[in-house]
């Protein structure tokens, strides 16, 4: 019986298999899209793109928290702002299931610890890699990050082009959305908000 969890055993770079009703589902959308899925370079297309698509929602499979469970007290008493910048990801819209490809500016004031910087990149891939809309995106990380480190304010900034504007529908190029949470310090006095934008770069 095929599985999508282990690797099939049958093939030497150990893939996944994948279930024929999954692959059936993209036949039928290659059929419906016009072509036919019986011609010779679409005949693994079902299972590689089932495969490509259980790599772009791996997020579902992980509980990004996990990421922030590991903490350092020791840093010298630092209390002012840490914030990763610039961090790319890649999404995709739970409307069309299209691309959302972007970068999030991640930032906290920290009480009395600090997470290993890569964490907070790994909390929002772990978000981003569902169908998802940029505004939850959003908010998830900045809820995230603000209850399991328990630090003074949180601000997360995402900026994206969503490929359902550019490539479908309204085609768009070039627009991109800007989304943010503040919470805590950021959130209530403007002064740090101020600050925290200025270091993102807004
Ligand atoms: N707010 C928000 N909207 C999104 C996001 N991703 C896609 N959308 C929008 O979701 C909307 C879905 O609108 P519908 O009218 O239901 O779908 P549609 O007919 O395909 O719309 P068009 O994209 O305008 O052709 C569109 O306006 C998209 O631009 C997102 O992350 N946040
Ligand atoms: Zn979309």
């Amino acid at each position: 019986m095929s599985s999508l969890v282990g690797p099939d055993e049958d093939d030497p770079r150990g893939k996944p298999l994948v279930p024929d009703d999954v692959q059936d589902a993209i036949r039928t959308l290659i059929r419906w899209a016009g072509d036919d899925p019986a011609r010779e370079g679409l005949l693994d297309t079902p299972s590689r793109v089932a495969r490509a698509w259980k790599e772009y929602c791996l997020g579902y499979g992980e509980d990004p928290s996990v990421h922030l469970s590991r903490v350092f007290e020791e840093v010298g008493g630092y209390n002012e702002i840490v914030l990763l910048k610039d961090i790319p990801f890649q999404s995709h819209c739970e409307h069309h299931m299209a691309p959302i490809i972007g970068k999030a500016a991640i930032a906290y004031l920290p009480t009395d610890r600090v997470v290993g910087i890569s964490k907070l990149a790994r909390v929002l891939h772990g978000f981003a890699r569902r169908l998802q809309v940029q505004e939850r995106l959003t908010a998830e990380v900045a809820d995230c990050i603000w209850s399991h480190l328990r630090p003074q304010g949180v601000a997360v900034v995402i900026e994206a082009a969503h490929s359902c504007m550019t490539a479908r529908g309204v085609r768009t190029p070039g627009v991109g959305m800007i989304t943010s949470r503040m919470m805590g310090t950021f959130l209530d006095d403007p002064r740090s908000r101020e600050e925290v934008l200025r270091l993102m770069g807004y």
